[in-house]
């Protein structure tokens, strides 16, 4: 699916890649670890490149992995255009040096390289109201029970004041060029929170449930999973 027709905005997509994965105890950081023989970070270069062929793609990876991914390029023939930045100690510095290599584009997403399952939908929802709106992304309702306090200690909340966050996170480019110009706060977990102490705006759209962030051993088995239905692959 190509959804290039309604937009009037140029769009770019950094994929932060540049964490080492350390719950997931793997030897390679989870990124390039492979889903049915592929590694996890074609997949969701791929999944972008669908949405909107002509985008620039920006991969941001551990500076001492960029040899290991383009050997697996190679090994692989993966030929999807992309630009190769080096990443930070945290997700903070890693997005900042994705953003410094991006082109004047109107609007920018920020993916994690780790969700290699995000649908069509979101991408395009995410880009479409991020274009009218200024900055869009995608969350779920949360579906268990929620407690909030210690093993020792805990009280039940309503978790219908609470929503889960994916990625993509996508802005007007200026926007969050500013944001990043804030000194890292270890309370930002996302682009959003980012966003939002600078005092911009974002808005919610509907995320989808298969775009799991991939953490743990087990969640490859799930992405394997769905990545194995008719159509996916
Ligand atoms: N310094 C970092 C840390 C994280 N990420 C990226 O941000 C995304 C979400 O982070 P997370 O799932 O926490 O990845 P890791 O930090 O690699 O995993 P862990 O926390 O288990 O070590 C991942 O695509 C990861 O590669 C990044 O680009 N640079
Ligand atoms: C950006 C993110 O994936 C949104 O859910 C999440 O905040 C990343 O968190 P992590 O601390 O890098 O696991």
């Amino acid at each position: 699916m190509n959804r290039t027709d309604s937009h009037s905005m140029t769009r770019s997509t950094i994929i932060v890649a540049g964490g080492s994965g350390s719950r997931m105890k793997s030897d390679r950081p989870k990124q390039f670890l492979e889903l049915l023989g592929k590694p996890v970070l074609m997949y969701t270069l791929e999944a972008f490149h669908r949405f909107d062929s002509s985008m620039e793609l920006i991969v941001v990876l551990p500076a001492e992995q960029i040899p290991f991914w383009e050997q697996l390029c190679l090994n692989h023939h993966f030929v999807l255009r992309h630009q190769v930045v080096s990443g930070g100690d945290t997700r903070f510095q890693s997005v900042k040096n994705g953003l410094s290599a991006l082109s004047d584009s109107d609007l920018v997403a920020i993916h994690d390289g780790v969700r290699p399952l995000v649908s069509q939908t979101t991408i395009n929802d995410c880009f479409a109201v991020a274009e009218k709106k200024g900055a869009a992304i995608p969350v779920l309702s949360v579906v268990e029970s929620l407690r909030e306090g210690t093993m020792e200690k805990s009280v039940p909340v309503d978790r219908s004041r609470y929503f889960s966050v994916q990625t993509p996170q996508v802005f007007h480019s200026s926007t969050l060029l500013k944001a990043y110009e804030q000194a890292y706060d270890p309370l930002f977990t996302d682009d959003a929170s980012v966003a939002e102490s600078a005092g911009f705006r974002v808005h919610l759209v509907e995320g989808n449930r298969e775009n799991i962030k991939i953490t743990h051993p087990v969640d490859l088995r799930i992405a394997e999973f769905f990545l194995s239905l008719p159509g996916r692959k």
